[in-house]
């Protein structure tokens, strides 16, 4: 009797402890929010309110669609160039040369018109052409030659010896060179002509100048930017095709340089173009590097035949030391003629026939400055005058 007693007990006090705690609970629940806390009440559904039904519109009750068409994008094709006509270029262009070998021709003439050609004067025409770069060696060679020349002759005006010396630097310069580049299509294929030469020196630019030399002269132009080190350098050369409506063919970067070179003499050969001419990479710190790439492109290029031209673009700016570097070209390449640029920018254009005495290759073409057309082929005649600048 007495556990039943106490069971009882429990039991009311088990339950008056639970009515304790659920209800404060309730009552929290009940209390309106605090603060500033704005609740959202959903508005109540009126359930007596008929339901709202929308009629199926049909179709020729819609109002018109309006779709907004995006404009298709308009291809602007630059305008095709007309480039300049090669002939004459090294005459129109002899003021670039004249004004930067200003020193070079009055420093010249200016000893030629003593009236006596003494030991002294021997000797300062000497220094001037050393100090024009055209390098110690010729210029012992045509000193030599020019004073036979005088004594032999009697020469006694400054304008017989000018005359004189400026044959003789035109015979430095092997005018009978062939100096034709070799771009005709043969064989049922295009001239492939490759370009080479270190970073800087304006390859990409002169296979662009090129490609306006030869569309200038009449044929058709295919570049291939095989330059795949300088992602820029692809870029650049499209641009100069598009001027003149040339197709680039150009690989991903960093792209196999070979199967670039590869491709666009493929592609030359679908399209019919007459030249191909390819832009290369010139990497100079590791001479092996560059022989195997250099070696691989012409190789590769040759599966499809010979390559026709091979040209060595050399800074003239860079004097001595540019020649250097060039013969690492002449080892790994066929070398079949040598460009010179920057020629505006430089007193010593007597680095001409350095270059040509030392790499026994002819120069086929000089650089005269940054324009598309600033590129002449090259007269050895036409570019003495220039270089020993106004008439004595
Ligand atoms: N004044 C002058 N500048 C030239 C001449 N030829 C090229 N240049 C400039 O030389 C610079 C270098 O030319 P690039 O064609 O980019 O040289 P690159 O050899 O292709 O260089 P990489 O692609 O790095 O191998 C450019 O600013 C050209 O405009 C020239 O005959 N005269």
């Amino acid at each position: 009797m007495e556990y039943v007693v106490a069971a009882v007990i429990l039991l009311v006090v088990l339950i008056a402890g639970a009515v304790g705690l659920v209800v404060p609970r309730m009552r929290r629940r009940e209390l309106p929010p605090q603060g500033g806390t704005t609740t959202l009440e959903k508005p109540a559904v009126d359930e007596q309110a008929p339901p709202v039904v929308v009629p199926p519109v049909r179709d020729e009750e819609l109002p018109p669609l309006i779709v907004e068409e995006k404009p298709e994008p308009v291809e602007v094709k630059p305008e095709i160039e007309q480039p300049e006509p090669t002939a004459g270029r090294l005459v129109r262009l002899r003021a670039r040369l004249s004004r930067s070998q200003n020193m070079f021709g009055r420093g010249l003439l200016s000893v030629l018109s003593r009236d006596h050609l003494d030991e002294d004067a021997w000797e300062e025409i000497e220094d001037t052409l050393i100090t024009a770069d055209v390098g110690v060696e010729a210029t012992q060679v045509i000193v030599e030659r020019l004073r036979e020349r005088v004594r032999v002759l009697g020469t006694r005006t400054a304008a017989e010896v000018r005359a004189q010396l400026a044959e003789e630097l035109t015979a430095a310069l092997e005018p009978d060179m062939d100096r034709a580049l070799k771009t005709a299509p043969h064989d049922g294929r295009p001239g492939v002509m490759m370009v080479v030469g270190v970073n800087g020196a304006g390859k990409t630019t002169t296979c662009g100048k090129i490609g306006r030399v030869l569309i200038a002269d009449g044929r058709s132009v295919l570049f291939g930017a095989a330059d795949t080190f300088r992602a820029a350098a692809a870029e650049q050369l499209a641009t100069w095709g598009e001027r003149v409506g040339a197709e680039t063919v150009r690989g991903p970067e960093g792209a196999d340089p070979a199967s670039v070179a590869f491709d666009a003499v493929k592609r030359g050969i679908e399209i019919g173009v007459d030249t191909v001419v390819i832009d290369t990479a010139g990497r100079l710190q590791n001479k092996v590097g560059l022989m195997d790439e250099l070696g691989k492109v012409k190789r590769v290029v040759e599966k499809h035949g010979p390559v026709d031209e091979t040209l060595l673009i050399l800074d003239a700016t860079t004097g001595q030391n540019g020649l250097e570097q060039a013969r690492v070209f002449t080892e790994v390449v066929d070398v079949t003629g040598v460009v010179l640029t920057k020629l505006d920018g430089t007193a010593k254009g007597g680095i001409v026939i350095a270059v040509q005495r030392k790499l026994g290759i002819p120069v086929k073409l000089v650089g005269l400055g940054e324009g598309p057309d600033d590129l002449a082929p090259f007269e050895p005649a036409a570019f003495v005058e220039a270089l020993l600048g106004g008439a004595a």
